[in-house]
């Protein structure tokens, strides 16, 4: 057979079960379509009256009604805006699968890209014909002297034009909705949808439903609806930030997130060079630590919603926030992975990263108290921002405020500031205040805070903060303490100090039944702590990272840990075994033991077992004082 080159062609017939099948999970998208399609015709005719080419007569008062009528079965989108005529709906309408073809072919390749078909290949006119099984467009042109025309289609090949009805400027664009579309029959779901993706469309949008039961009031008198559009025209974020007031922002944060709590603070966008976008991101409160995952940042492009939380253009961390933003420069009908190589994309994702460091840098400075305030609600945000993100990191560093165990909100410079001297480039923190109360109380008889590290997201955060600076490193208070509490005053006899020491370790090891048991004798400078538990913070961290990482499904409650008990030789129990002379071994053994147990209760809560017994011998020994 001889080679043989040729074209594929493309039919219209192919175009509507592609249409209806691809686009199916976002079958609402027809709405958008449709209204934004109403808008841009009004737009078109206002911008030609303002070049005198048109003439409006009188019908300035622009707005897009959409009409249900549930008995009927139709959904009408009625615009006053530019029209058409018999010759341009013929180009617009009736060529469009084959005009805008090759690229759909193209495209047709990528099924994963289900809704960017729309808006891209000019196919958003015909979105409707996934919830309707006939179209019908009425259009009067503006052009002086224009006819209505009369177009329909039933989902076929075949369309008929035919004199219209229309006898004012605009479009009433007919969906016969069929079974695949009987929910958008539904008052709530047109109602929901126009909310959803047209709330700030430039021109008002009413709804109207016929045959709807008057409301009345309690004497049977009809309540007249009050007509109000189900959109926002003019968004506030779209207004120039000095003439915001905060009202004007707390209302807007309600109303478009239905959170009646008050955000904390705001952050208005608006640039127009070198790109233009627009927008609010506000702060929201939390809770509880589960709320951060509440946020959702809106994309709009010219004012019409694209998607909630767009990763691609919104820096991950940022979703945390609440907010909208309107970036008509961003390519938003081509793919993800396009998006997330496109340069401006970076640009745009940078230059919001920027103003929110920013904000925060001006809060810090000009209102710390403020700030201080709301820290509990925006360091998990900070956080998980420093941890994704080192650029802002960078912009933020000096700001994050830590919380001390004296009750201050300190930066990381001036905690180590307070600690000069004393510390350096150490920073305790501890992660449970009431149980770690004991070490706490350690370091402050030296003089010495801690500061608190409670959240789920701090392990990560200081191991980032160490990471970046390398001179820094975060110890828990009861990690590595006893070189601190050391009282190196006295100088010991080291022979006699073996000896006692390998006393004390035989006695321990035995009443605690644990010959693995890690024990080291120190003169600490508090004499009335017997006995402390130690834990490595490098072995500690490494504990926490495998359990996090759940690492291959083992138990990790049976690996030992890497404790060691210090005792205080100063202490009178710990001068009382070393000492010479007859002891009673059963007393021994019962000091030892609370010894272990105490130390342990400081650090972590005892096991049911372990707490049975402590229990038990607390009361044995209160019987022998007694006796
Ligand atoms: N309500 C309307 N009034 C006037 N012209 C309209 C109207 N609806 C559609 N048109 C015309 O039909 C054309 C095709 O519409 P369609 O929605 O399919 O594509 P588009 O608007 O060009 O692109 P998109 O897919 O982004 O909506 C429009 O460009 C416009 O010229």
């Amino acid at each position: 057979m001889s080679k043989q080159r040729g074209s594929l062609s493309i039919h219209s017939e192919n175009i509507f079960p592609i249409i209806k099948k691809w686009l199916y999970s976002d079958q609402d998208i027809f709405i958008r379509e449709l209204i934004s399609n109403g808008c841009d015709a009004i737009t078109k005719v206002k911008r030609l009256n303002s070049l005198g080419e048109a003439d409006l007569k009188e019908d300035a008062d622009f707005s897009i009604k959409v009409v249900l009528d549930k008995t009927a079965r139709t959904l009408k989108f009625i615009d006053n805006g530019i029209g058409m005529t018999e010759e341009e709906i013929n180009k617009y309408i009736n060529q469009i699968a084959f005009s805008g073809a090759e690229d759909f072919f193209n495209t047709y390749k990528d099924k994963g890209e289900k809704d960017q078909i729309i808006g891209h290949f000019g196919l958003g006119f015909y979105s409707a014909f996934m919830v309707a099984h006939t179209v019908e467009i009425d259009t009067l042109s503006y052009k002086e002297g224009a006819e209505a025309v009369k177009w329909s289609c039933d989902g076929g090949t075949e369309f008929e034009i035919e004199k219209g009805l229309r006898r004012t400027r605009g479009t009433e664009i007919t969906l016969h909705i069929g079974e695949e579309g009987v929910e958008f029959l539904e008052e709530y779901t047109i109602r929901e949808t126009i909310e959803k993706y047209c709330s700030f469309m430039p021109y008002p949008i009413y709804l109207d439903v016929a045959d709807k039961d008057p409301e009345k009031d309690k004497d049977g008198n009809i309540i007249l609806p009050e007509i109000k559009p189900l959109n926002e025209p003019k968004p506030l974020y779209l207004k120039v930030p000095n003439e915001c007031t905060d009202e004007e922002y707390q209302e807007f944060y309600r109303k478009t997130f239905s959170d009646f709590r008050e955000p904390l603070f705001w952050i208005h966008l608006n640039m127009d060079y070198p790109f233009n976008l627009k927008g609010i991101l506000y702060f929201p409160k939390l809770n509880n630590q589960f709320d951060t995952l509440e946020g959702r940042i809106k994309l709009y492009n010219n004012q019409v919603f694209i998607a909630d939380n767009i990763k691609e253009v919104i820096p991950e961390f940022l979703l945390l926030l609440k907010g909208v933003i309107d970036c008509p420069d961003l390519p938003l009908n081509v793919s993800r992975s396009f998006l997330q190589n496109d340069g401006s994309v970076k640009k745009i994702s940078d230059y919001i990263t920027k103003k929110v460091a920013d904000k925060l840098n001006q809060l810090f400075k000009s209102q710390r108290s403020d700030y201080k305030k709301f820290w509990d609600d925006i360091s998990p945000f900070v956080k998980f921002g420093s941890l994704k993100n080192d650029k802002f990191l960078k912009q933020v560093e000096g700001i994050i405020l830590f919380k001390t165990t004296e009750e201050k909100s300190v930066t990381l410079e001036e905690y180590l500031s307070a600690m000069e001297g004393k510390l350096e480039n150490q920073v305790y923190y501890a992660t449970d205040q009431m149980q770690q109360s004991q070490y706490i109380r350690l370091l402050k008889e030296h003089d010495l805070q801690a500061v608190i590290l409670d959240h789920a997201i701090d392990s990560a955060f200081i191991s980032q903060l160490e990471a970046k600076n390398e001179k820094i490193k975060f110890l828990r208070v009861d990690s590595d303490l006893a070189e601190l509490l050391k009282d190196d005053g006295e100088a010991e006899d080291q022979e006699a100090m073996k000896n006692n020491s390998q006393k004390v370790t035989d006695i321990f090891k035995k009443a605690l039944g644990r010959d693995d048991l890690k024990l080291k004798m120190e003169g600490l400078k508090s004499d009335d702590v017997a006995g402390i538990i130690i834990l490595s913070e490098n072995s500690r961290r490494m504990q926490e990272m495998m359990k996090m990482y759940g690492m291959g499904g083992m138990n990790f409650d049976h690996i030992p840990t890497d404790e060691t008990l210090i005792l205080n030789k100063k202490h009178q129990l710990l001068q009382y075994m070393m000492g010479d002379g007859e002891k009673d071994e059963e007393t021994l053994k019962l000091v030892a033991q609370q010894i272990y147990d105490l130390a342990t209760i400081s650090h972590r809560p005892l096991s049911p077992e372990a707490m049975e017994r402590f229990i038990r011998r607390s009361n044995e020994i209160m019987t022998k004082l007694i006796n």
